[in-house]
């Protein structure tokens, strides 16, 4: 059954109706994401889970407003992105989306401090120094603040990170990979410091991730494969996840579920 729109006021942060992406055409056509229709709870901390290809991240950019859609539509705390100019969908972009990338993505010449107001600064928006140190604290960055990033450890960086795209208040903050490029222990800490987002900020985190522990995290996992999406779990077990996904193996897929699937505890 086909999803109703949503209200800025239901519950739902994010929501896509029939999502299609293709690129290309004829016979270099890709479908990456095929007629996906999801709903994100406000306050819920959910992962994309699926085999190299599968659309995980192509659905992860549609649904961030960074990529436009070939068909259905996509809804950011209401808003049909599809019903708007690349004007309004930058500001979107700028003041309802946070990003956190496996590669951090922070400006080197700039200190923690800096990297973190930087989204508001450009916005044009005074940053609120109490809503700054509410951020902050709880990342265990208030005495990192002046340190550029080649002098913080790889943890520290994704916090400032984390940091950046909480201050916004974002609708969504969307995590690609966010601990992909962490030791395991490290990256523990930082699934902690999202999973705390979500339980103290009611904050919405979408995650893809490869790795079965790390989804584990989250409230629900959905498993894509071939561009849909063909398991939605709720808190599953790192076990019953690599189970869902050995399932989903299926004779013809593209390589196999499980070959991309990791687990790290
Ligand atoms: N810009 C693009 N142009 C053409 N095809 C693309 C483009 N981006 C992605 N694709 C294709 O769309 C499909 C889905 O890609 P996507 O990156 O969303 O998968 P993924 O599940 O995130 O993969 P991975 O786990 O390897 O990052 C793939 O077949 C990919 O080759």
């Amino acid at each position: 059954m086909t999803p109703s729109p949503t209200r800025p006021d239901d519950g739902v942060a994010a929501e896509t109706v029939e999502l299609t992406k293709v690129y290309g055409a004829g016979r270099t056509e890709v479908r990456a994401v095929d007629r996906v229709s999801i709903r994100v709870a406000r306050g819920t901390f959910t992962a994309i889970m699926g085999q190299s290809g599968s659309g995980k991240s192509t659905l992860m950019h549609c649904m961030a407003g960074l990529d436009r859609i070939t068909g259905g539509r996509v809804l950011l705390g209401g808003q049909d992105l599809g019903a708007l100019d690349d004007k309004a969908l930058t500001r979107i972009r700028r003041d309802r989306v946070g990003f956190v990338f496996q590669s951090f993505n922070l400006l080197p010449t700039l200190t923690a401090g800096q990297n973190i107001v930087l989204p508001l600064e450009l916005a044009g928006r005074r940053v609120d120094p109490d809503q700054l140190a509410a951020v902050v604290g709880p990342l265990g960055l208030g005495d990192r603040l002046q340190h550029r990033p080649s002098e913080l450890s790889g943890g520290q960086q994704q916090r400032v990170a984390i940091a950046r795209a909480l201050l916004t208040r974002p609708d969504v903050l969307f995590a690609d990979e966010p601990t992909g490029a962490l030791d395991s222990r490290t990256g523990e800490q930082v699934l902690g410091h999202l999973r705390q987002c979500v339980d103290d900020l009611r904050q919405t985190v979408l995650m893809v991730t490869h790795d079965a522990h790390a989804a584990s995290w989250a409230d629900r996992v959905l498993v894509m494969a071939d561009g849909r999406v063909v398991d939605d779990l709720d808190r599953p077990s790192p076990e019953r996840l690599l189970g869902a996904l050995a399932r989903d193996v299926r004779p013809g897929a593209r390589g196999g579920l499980l070959q991309d699937a990791e687990v790290t505890a």
